[in-house]
């Protein structure tokens, strides 16, 4: 699949291939990331929406794959809701900490309230020593988010690293100019794993899109089922197999399937228009 070519300096860069699209008859489940594959960074985490064409392109497509499409986010299942119209959809909040099955049963992993407790805490503290880190308290995860402040990052995550002394059972996880404090033995790959093991995702083809290091977990598990992973950007290394330079890309590509699979013909938002922001 991919093809290892020297760089200038040497180093070896993996040039991958573009996704494919597939048969008027596959039988595909789409599996996407949200922020930096289906929209583009913003300063603000809270400022970020689809675009209508967008929404209407997500929703034929899920009602194209009989359901078997999922947003997989390091956001809040009520934040996706929110933002995609979504709420009867499968989906994948917390990177893997909350889980929705498209039958509408849900599960998530808990932490103990003294624990949570102790680490909000230390994250609070943690970002008031540093000038411009924004925090995101997601309550069972809390995210310090770097994108205005990249330089602050470096010491950050030195600081964090140190914290994390304190915090048993939970991890570190970086991301896009951002450190999330979230439970350990959670990732984007195991919660991708249960969803594919019901329907409507069992017995399709699973192909995933996603950008971030939180992603990779997922390539490598679509990978062994021998699905087809999608890298959005340029980040090196990768698991992926396949590649797309952006969210630009990512939608004219999802467009591209859904002309493929021939589009569906029903309601265009069944639990009505998703919210927007002021
Ligand atoms: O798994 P994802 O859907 O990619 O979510 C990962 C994190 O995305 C959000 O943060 C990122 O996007 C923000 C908006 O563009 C940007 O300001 C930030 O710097 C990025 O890290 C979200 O805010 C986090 O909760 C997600 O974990």
């Amino acid at each position: 699949m991919s093809t290892a070519t020297p760089t200038t300096a040497g180093a070896p860069r993996n040039r991958l291939p573009p996704p494919p699209l597939p048969a008027a008859d596959a039988r595909w489940a789409i599996l996407l990331d949200v922020d930096g594959t289906l929209l583009d960074f913003a300063d603000d985490p809270r400022a970020v929406r689809p675009d209508a064409a967008l929404l209407e392109l997500l929703h034929a497509l899920h009602r194209r794959l009989d359901g078997a499409l999922a947003l997989v986010s390091g956001r809040t299942l009520t934040d996706l809701d929110r933002l995609f119209a979504a709420s009867h959809w499968a989906a994948v909040g917390l990177h893997g900490l909350q889980l929705r099955h498209a039958d509408g049963s849900c599960r998530e992993i808990a932490v103990a309230p003294a624990q949570q407790a102790r680490m909000r805490d230390v994250a609070h503290t943690l970002a008031a020593r540093f000038d411009g880190v924004q925090l995101e308290d997601k309550h069972v995860a809390v995210a310090l988010h770097c994108r205005r402040v990249p330089a602050q990052l470096p010491a950050l995550r030195e600081a964090a690293a140190a914290a994390m002394a304190q915090l048993p059972g939970y991890q570190l996880q970086p991301g896009n100019l951002v450190l999330e404090f979230s439970p350990a033995d959670m990732d984007k790959g195991r919660a991708v794993l249960e969803l594919l093991q019901r329907a409507p995702f069992n017995g399709r083809w699973p192909v995933y899109l996603g950008d971030d290091l939180t992603d990779e977990h997922a390539f490598a598990r679509i990978n062994a089922q021998g699905g087809l992973s999608v890298r959005i950007g340029a980040r090196e290394p990768s698991l992926a197999a396949s590649t797309l330079p952006g969210p630009a890309a990512a939608e004219a590509w999802l467009t591209g399937v859904l002309d493929a699979l021939g589009a569906p013909t029903h309601a265009r938002f069944p639990e009505g228009e998703p919210a927007r922001q002021p």
